[in-house]
């Protein structure tokens, strides 16, 4: 379990943490979205004890992560997969990992196949890819067994085929009862491995929500209906809860009405319909929507796209 409570870390006169509160449960994965610069790694940092706070405090299953006498055991952390030895192989920079922390040699072979790194276990780090580099890391993360894990954008850069390995490693991993809490600029990925989201903008926070609820909430629909026969379809439609904003010539754009109730009336009072398509935004846009006013450096053609 992660505790955060009135969490504020400011550099300068630059307030990159704001009054942060939010509980990470075990069991589940939960994503951490937020825009670039929104102050993920710095709250993922300060819950780990690399950054102080200004204000507020951090707890990982009930203390500050380095007031733990057995941190590897609490909580594994992949921040940077770039921050290894390059000369030394994948085995021996776990094995001085094990070493320093009082993890026995056997955990180190349990960690390669977990990841997958078994075939270039004793190849030089040096020469790994990006997606080895983030499997190291991941190993790393998971050496004293932790019943924490945190991922800084653990998919960033990897292929389809190391992204879905990922996703199905902190399924897994929440699955056998941990706390798994992974940072991520990218709605539509956490959409598909995470069960609740902590969403930030500017350092504050937007949304503590299921990934179900902000589906739901972002499924706002509308309905696009075309018919020759336009005046006749719009007094048809309008009515009160409903709102038909005229898009093209007998081209309509409807909200507060179903596909199905749009298709019946048309089919009822004899006028013939030539398109009727449900609209539905992406997460993403729904996403982009939410943190809008919390974008740090908004491009000026960003509502043209949609
Ligand atoms: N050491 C530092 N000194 C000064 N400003 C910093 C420092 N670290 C972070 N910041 C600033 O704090 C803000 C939050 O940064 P942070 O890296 O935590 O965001 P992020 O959400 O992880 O972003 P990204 O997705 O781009 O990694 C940014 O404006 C960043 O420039």
């Amino acid at each position: 379990m992660i505790e955060v409570h009135d969490l504020t870390k400011r550099y300068g006169d630059k307030t990159a943490v704001d009054g942060l509160a939010f509980t990470v449960k075990p069991g589940i994965v939960t994503g951490f979205l937020g825009p670039n610069g929104s102050g993920k790694s710095t709250t993922m940092r300060m819950i780990l004890g690399l950054d102080r706070p200004t204000s507020g405090t951090a707890t990982v299953n009930g203390r500050p992560y380095a007031e733990h006498p057995d941190p590897m055991f609490q909580a594994g952390a992949l921040l940077d997969a770039k921050a290894v030895h390059t000369g030394r192989t994948a085995y021996h920079h776990l094995l001085a990992l094990a070493a320093t922390t009082g993890i026995p040699k056997s955990r180190v072979d349990e960690v390669i196949d977990i990841v997958g790194l078994h075939e270039v276990a004793r190849k030089r780090v040096g020469g790994f890819s990006l997606g080895m580099g983030q499997r190291l890391g991941i190993a790393s993360a998971l050496l004293g067994d932790p019943e924490v894990v945190i991922l800084d954008e653990p998919t960033n850069g990897l292929d389809p085929e190391g992204v879905l390995w990922i996703r199905n490693l902190m399924r897994d991993l929440a699955a056998q009862g941990r706390t798994v809490f992974v940072s991520s600029h990218l709605m539509s990925e956490m959409a598909l491995t995470a069960e609740h989201l902590i969403v930030i903008g500017k350092g504050r926070l937007i949304a503590d929500v299921s990934v179900s609820g902000f589906i739901e909430s972002a499924s706002n629909e509308s309905v696009r209906v075309r018919s020759p026969h336009a005046n006749a379809l719009h007094d048809l439609i309008s009515g009160p809860g409903t709102t038909v904003l005229s898009i093209d010539r007998g081209l309509f754009e409807v909200t507060g009405l179903s596909a199905e109730e749009i298709g019946d009336r048309a089919a009822g009072a004899g006028i013939p319909v030539h398109e009727l398509t449900v609209i539905r935004p992406s997460l993403e846009e729904a996403f982009m929507e939410l943190t809008k006013d919390a974008v740090e450096y908004q491009s000026a053609t960003i509502g043209a796209t949609r």
